[in-house]
């Protein structure tokens, strides 16, 4: 079996963080793992309250897990800090890791700032070189860049920007635009478009989360970054149209592993 990791913040309520990533791993039939960077205080309606894990207690879970087993792939989640992203950063470049994916996460639905600004430029150098794939949504593609993003055109341009600065593959995420939920890939070669329509749900909380858990899974599957991430596509609008209404606000997506078996998910 495949083994996967997360390293990433814990969400109460169990749609975003390591509770998404976790059940996304399950769906898809790897082992999942994780490194717990912080704990938040969440529910579908907000972020509460947030702590941080210690950077020694960060690396010792690293240290455990690439001491212990084979991690086929890894995602990075919630990081909060610049000394959490630098312990991170080293720690992956000490185990060799490899097939990480990056998700830039740095404000929730509900506006709670889950990344310090400025710690964004510690990601931008210590951590986007060392990912295999960036999965910046439509504001994180902005705040790297710097440009406005109303539309493809502007999301194929963020992309290249930011495989000039250093990134790899790119896909910028299109959850925010209005009418419209494609994504952009470019690894530096080949840029194209994954079309799908906006699916009617407010039951959208944790797609960054779960896209980028899904594209890990692929990924330590053997699939290579253009498959992983369009494997991952199907996954992630399967789990939007069978969102949960759960809770009084944004509710939590739907994992189940037959479902995906009956959408044909490949395992
Ligand atoms: N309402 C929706 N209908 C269909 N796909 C969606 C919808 N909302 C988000 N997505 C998809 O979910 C994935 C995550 O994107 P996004 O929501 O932008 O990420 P984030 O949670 O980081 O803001 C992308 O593939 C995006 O196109
Ligand atoms: C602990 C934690 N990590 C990440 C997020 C953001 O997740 P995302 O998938 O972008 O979902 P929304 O916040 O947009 O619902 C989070 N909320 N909590």
């Amino acid at each position: 079996m495949r083994k996967i990791l997360t390293i990433a913040g814990s969400d109460s309520i169990g749609g975003a963080g390591i509770q998404a990533d976790l059940k996304t791993f399950c769906a898809l039939g790897v082992y999942g793992m994780s490194v717990i960077t912080a704990v938040t205080a969440q529910n579908t309606r907000g972020v509460f309250d947030v702590r941080n894990m210690d950077e020694s207690i960060i690396k010792e879970q690293i240290d455990c897990v690439f001491d212990d087993t084979d991690v086929d792939a890894l995602k990075i989640g919630m990081v909060s800090t610049g000394s959490i992203i630098e312990v991170i950063a080293s720690s992956l470049k000490k185990w060799k890791a490899q097939n990480i994916v990056l998700d830039p996460v740095m404000i929730s639905k509900s506006g709670y700032y889950l990344l310090k600004t400025d710690a964004i430029n510690v990601l931008k150098t210590k951590l986007m070189p060392l990912a295999d794939i960036l999965t910046p949504n439509i504001p994180e593609a902005e705040l790297i860049t710097g440009i406005k993003i109303n539309g493809i055109d502007e999301m194929k341009k963020a992309a290249k920007m930011m495989v000039d600065m250093g990134a790899n593959t790119v896909v910028v995420k299109g959850g925010h635009l209005i009418n419209d939920a494609a994504d952009v890939f470019y690894d530096g070669k080949e840029l194209f478009i994954m079309p799908e329509d906006k699916i009617n749900t407010k039951n959208t909380h944790g797609t960054g989360c779960t896209y980028s858990a899904a594209i890990a899974s692929y990924l330590g599957k053997g699939f290579s970054e253009k498959e992983a991430v369009l494997n991952a596509k199907r996954y992630i609008t399967t789990a939007i149209k069978n969102s949960l209404s759960i809770g009084k606000g944004v509710g939590p997506l739907g994992h189940l592993i037959d479902l995906y078996r009956r959408a044909g998910v490949d395992y």
